[in-house]
């Protein structure tokens, strides 16, 4: 059984989401960086990328697989086969986790070896701080040994779901693409503050805590978004104002739209 204290797991595509995610590995002190190992395209950019984090470069993929137990799929998607494909031998007695967008069970069922162990997911990039969520789709070829060793390793990067291929889209992106509209409400709220006089900086930690209280406030209490709108909402009050000045502008259908554009765009 793989064993979080000696694994070897080598990034396919050492990017923004790939660096998150070695990041919180490292960062939760369950794996060091010796056990962490990448592959990529710009060899300059890799070594950098892998040398401050004090984990391995490898020329090739193929070298990359060869020398881990796990292997992370986290090149674009559009480029997923053509990685793949020619090193599916090596991959074959390899754990295969992938975090390419739209990438699902079928698919990697068609590029793999018949038997590969794989299971696909949607990360999201506050995996670095050991506060994301993974999505993993249910239906999978792992091994209920590798299930359990997935469970342990995803659990330092925050909460991982399992989610049916149906929920699969929906729910990875408002996991993974969330984080990005999340900090849009960040840097607006700061604008209107830095606006009004607040400084830049105060203006930043001022909004990012406001929404970590608030989104942390709903996790524990279980309360209905709309009853916690209301609590804030004095009648006659300031917050009532603001509130109304949103809807003029559409804010919730806007964020609607942003899921459902994604959601029914072709692929
Ligand atoms: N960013 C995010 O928040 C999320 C991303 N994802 C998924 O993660 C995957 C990567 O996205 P992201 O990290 O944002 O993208 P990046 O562009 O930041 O990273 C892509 C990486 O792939 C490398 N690469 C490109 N071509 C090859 C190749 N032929 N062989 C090996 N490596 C190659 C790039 O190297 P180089 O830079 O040298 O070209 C780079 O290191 C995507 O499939 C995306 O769907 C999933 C959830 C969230
Ligand atoms: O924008 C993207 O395609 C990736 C997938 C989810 C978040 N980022």
């Amino acid at each position: 059984m793989l064993d979080l204290s000696t694994v070897r797991i080598a990034f396919l595509g050492f990017g923004n989401m790939a660096s998150a995610m070695a990041d919180g590995w490292i960062r939760s002190g369950a794996v060091k960086p010796e056990q962490l190992g990448a592959a990529s395209r710009r060899q300059d950019v890799l070594e950098a990328r892998t040398k401050a984090r004090g984990m391995k470069a490898f020329a090739t993929c193929e070298e990359a697989a060869r020398w881990a137990d796990v292997v992370v799929v986290a090149v674009k998607p559009h480029l997923v086969e053509g990685v793949v494909k020619p090193i599916r031998g090596i991959l074959k007695d390899r754990l295969v986790l992938s975090v390419a967008v739209g990438r699902l069970f079928d698919f990697y069922e068609s590029i793999l070896e018949s038997g590969t162990r794989h299971l696909s997911t949607l990360p999201n990039t506050p995996v670095s701080i050991n506060e994301g969520i993974v999505i993993c789709e249910a239906r999978h070829s792992m091994t209920l040994d590798d299930e359990a060793f997935v469970e342990q390793l995803f659990a330092k990067l925050g909460l991982a779901e399992f989610a049916d291929e149906k929920m699969m889209s929906a729910a990875g992106t408002l996991a993974g693409c969330g984080p990005a509209f999340a900090a849009m409400f960040i840097e607006a709220l700061a604008d209107g503050a830095v606006k009004h006089g607040v400084p830049r900086a105060a203006a930043y930690s001022l909004a990012s805590q406001m929404l970590a209280g608030t989104a942390k406030l709903q996790l524990e209490t279980g309360a209905h978004p709309g009853a916690m709108k209301d609590a804030v909402c004095s009648p006659g009050g300031t917050t009532i104002i603001g509130v109304a000045a949103l809807e003029r502008k559409g804010f919730r259908s806007a964020v609607i739209d942003a899921i459902d554009a994604i959601e029914t765009r072709s692929r």
